[in-house]
């Protein structure tokens, strides 16, 4: 019989999450059925989404994971193989076909592509699709182009970073005295609403995150944009990666290729532990990631 440790959300997150709101718990996992797998977590991801959405007291705190099958009746996932799947913050799942809360099935890691099991919650993982779909696809950058990244740091900020260089823009961290052709923004509030200002016309923004209002208890007010988006023509796209599901391998594989030729680099922050990922998830939200932040179990 395998004891399997899990994060369980006891009171809902108000402002900055506390390790009150949290409790570990264990849960004697039952044998196997046809059709099921036994996996044991290597990796798992924390996300500013899991203080961004709301989640029920008594549930897993949802986040993704890399994981060793170590048991198997299903011969989709055979013994030995690792997956990649989105279901909480657990030291062991009972999975089989069926998607997760974001609607996908545990997907096989391939054995084939020679990267770090890791960069599959990284930069071969939710993030770094959300910068390869949500900068190339949504900004289409040019060579040239002068870019702004809030969050450059982070793990998807500094995936878009490199992807923007990689192209030949100007990715700018202080000020932008020609103005700004792309914004990335990860953050919102007052550091968008600067940016807005110095945009140049027809500018394109895509919209991936607001990690300045997760914490926060009041609306944050910032100045109209509709009067800049107007007189400068500006393109402003919000998305969620899950959009995108159809072509995750597209990404992968792209973002795998420029990794093994040393054009994209992945950062991560692991912390060593499963009893740490909630200090992992706190470190994150307090900006002491760079790159990719990940807890190795
Ligand atoms: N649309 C989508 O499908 C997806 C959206 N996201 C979003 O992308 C953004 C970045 O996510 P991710 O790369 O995983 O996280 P990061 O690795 O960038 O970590 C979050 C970072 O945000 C910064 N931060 C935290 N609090 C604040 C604040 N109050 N004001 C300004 N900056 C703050 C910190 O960086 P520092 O303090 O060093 O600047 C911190 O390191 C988030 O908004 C997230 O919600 C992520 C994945 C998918
Ligand atoms: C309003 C908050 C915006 C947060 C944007 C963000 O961080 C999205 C993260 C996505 C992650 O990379 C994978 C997903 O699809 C996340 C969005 C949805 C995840 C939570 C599911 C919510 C639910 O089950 O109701």
């Amino acid at each position: 019989m395998v004891k399997a440790k899990k994060f369980v959300l006891i009171n809902q997150f108000s402002g900055f999450p506390k390790e009150s709101d949290v409790e570990i718990q264990e849960e004697e996992l039952p044998e196997i059925k046809d059709g099921e797998f036994l996996c044991e977590s290597l990796y798992i991801s924390v996300d500013p989404y899991q203080r961004a959405y709301p989640q029920k007291t008594g549930d897993v705190i949802m986040g993704s994971q890399v994981a060793k099958i170590i048991e198997s009746k299903n011969p989709e996932y055979p013994v030995g193989k690792h997956v990649v799947g989105h279901y909480g913050w657990k030291t062991h799942h009972i999975l089989d076909n069926s998607p997760s809360r974001l609607g996908i099935p545990p997907k096989i890691i391939p054995d084939d592509l020679g990267v770090n099991l890791s960069h599959f919650l990284g930069v071969l993982g939710l993030t770094g699709l959300s910068a390869y779909f949500g900068f190339l696809k949504i900004c289409r950058p040019k060579a040239g182009e002068t870019v702004v990244i809030s969050a450059a740091a982070g793990a998807v900020g500094s995936i878009v970073g490199q992807l923007a260089k990689n192209r030949q823009c100007k990715a700018l961290k202080e000020s932008a005295p020609e103005g700004v052709d792309i914004y990335f923004d990860n953050v919102g509030g007052e550091i968008s609403a600067i940016v807005l200002k110095h945009m140049k016309e027809y500018g394109r923004i895509s919209v991936c995150g607001s990690i300045s209002s997760y914490n926060e208890k009041e609306e944050i007010r910032v100045p109209l944009v509709q009067r800049d988006m107007v007189s400068k023509q500006l393109k402003m796209e919000g998305f969620l990666i899950k959009q995108f599901v159809d072509y995750f391998s597209e990404g992968v594989y792209e973002n795998a290729r420029w990794l093994k030729q040393g054009k994209l680099k992945s950062k991560e922050t692991i912390t060593k532990g499963f009893e740490n990922t909630f200090q992992a998830f706190t470190n994150m939200l307090r900006g002491k990631n760079f790159g990719k932040a990940l807890v190795e179990l």
